[in-house]
């Protein structure tokens, strides 16, 4: 089966506020996971994709999605769960039970539309290449300051040490099982892979793999569209 990507789909989308499921918010006409589906098969390395979706619309995801799958490949929807971390583990077990061979997996988000299918082999083949864990970065633009719970600044880190992470997220997929089974909290896969004191690799994302948060970065998507930079 080799290279598995599991798409946690399943959010509500609050912070954009769209009145639907995020997954399904579109831009110029095509949903937002629409999107993302197709740039994971166009790089040509994922034959599967397993999609955590919002638990009362598993049928219209089948049904935008399932065209997207190449020959010799398909989409595979579940429910998912109440946290992102819950939707990827649904997914992840479903691979592993239901798709054998499954040895890389990558974890993307329905949310990250336009990413490059480049990124996405640049992850696969850092994981080819033996390591467990691989993520796409870019170098932070803004100083960043931790403060404490009155809003005082407390420390500037280092600016040249810190990286904002995107997905698509490249796992051995039995080091990914072992951490999400571990019980432990994260906002990324990669954070609970680190946790198991596993070696977390980096590689260059790309500004367009830019999650879709806030109605801000909706207007920026259908703008990136219209200027054909997306
Ligand atoms: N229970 C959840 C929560 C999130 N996600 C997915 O995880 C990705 C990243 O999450 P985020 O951008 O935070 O999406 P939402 O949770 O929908 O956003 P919000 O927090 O604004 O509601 C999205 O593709 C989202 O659908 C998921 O599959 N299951
Ligand atoms: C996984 C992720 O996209 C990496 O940047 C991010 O952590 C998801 O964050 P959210 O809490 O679901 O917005």
């Amino acid at each position: 089966m080799g290279v598995v990507a599991l798409v946690p789909a399943a959010g509500r989308g609050e912070r954009l506020g769209y009145g639907m499921p995020k997954a399904l918010v579109p831009v110029d006409g095509v949903p937002l996971l629409v999107r993302a589906v197709r740039g994971l098969f166009q790089a040509g390395c994922v034959r599967h994709v397993v999609i955590a979706a919002p638990p009362s619309d598993v049928d219209i995801v089948n049904t935008v999605t399932a065209p997207s799958a190449p020959a010799g490949g398909a989409v595979h929807v579940l429910a998912g769960g109440a946290e992102r971390s819950d939707s990827v583990r649904l997914a992840l077990e479903y691979a592993l039970r239901e798709l054998p061979g499954t040895t890389i997996v990558l974890v993307h988000d329905a949310a990250r539309p336009f990413t490059p299918p480049s990124v996405v082999n640049a992850v696969v083949d850092a994981v080819a290449a033996g390591h467990p864990a691989v993520i796409p970065v870019l170098p932070v633009a803004d100083t960043i300051k931790e403060v404490d719970a009155a809003g005082t600044v407390v420390a500037t880190p280092d600016r040249a040490t810190l990286r904002v992470v995107q997905t698509p997220q490249g796992f051995d997929a039995r080091v990914l099982l072992r951490a999400h089974e571990a019980g432990l909290h994260a906002t990324d896969d990669a954070g609970l892979v680190e946790r198991l004191g596993v070696r977390v690799a980096t590689v260059p994302g790309h500004q367009n793999a830019m999650k879709i948060t806030t109605p801000f970065d909706l207007a920026v998507a259908e703008a990136l569209l219209a200027g054909g930079k997306a």
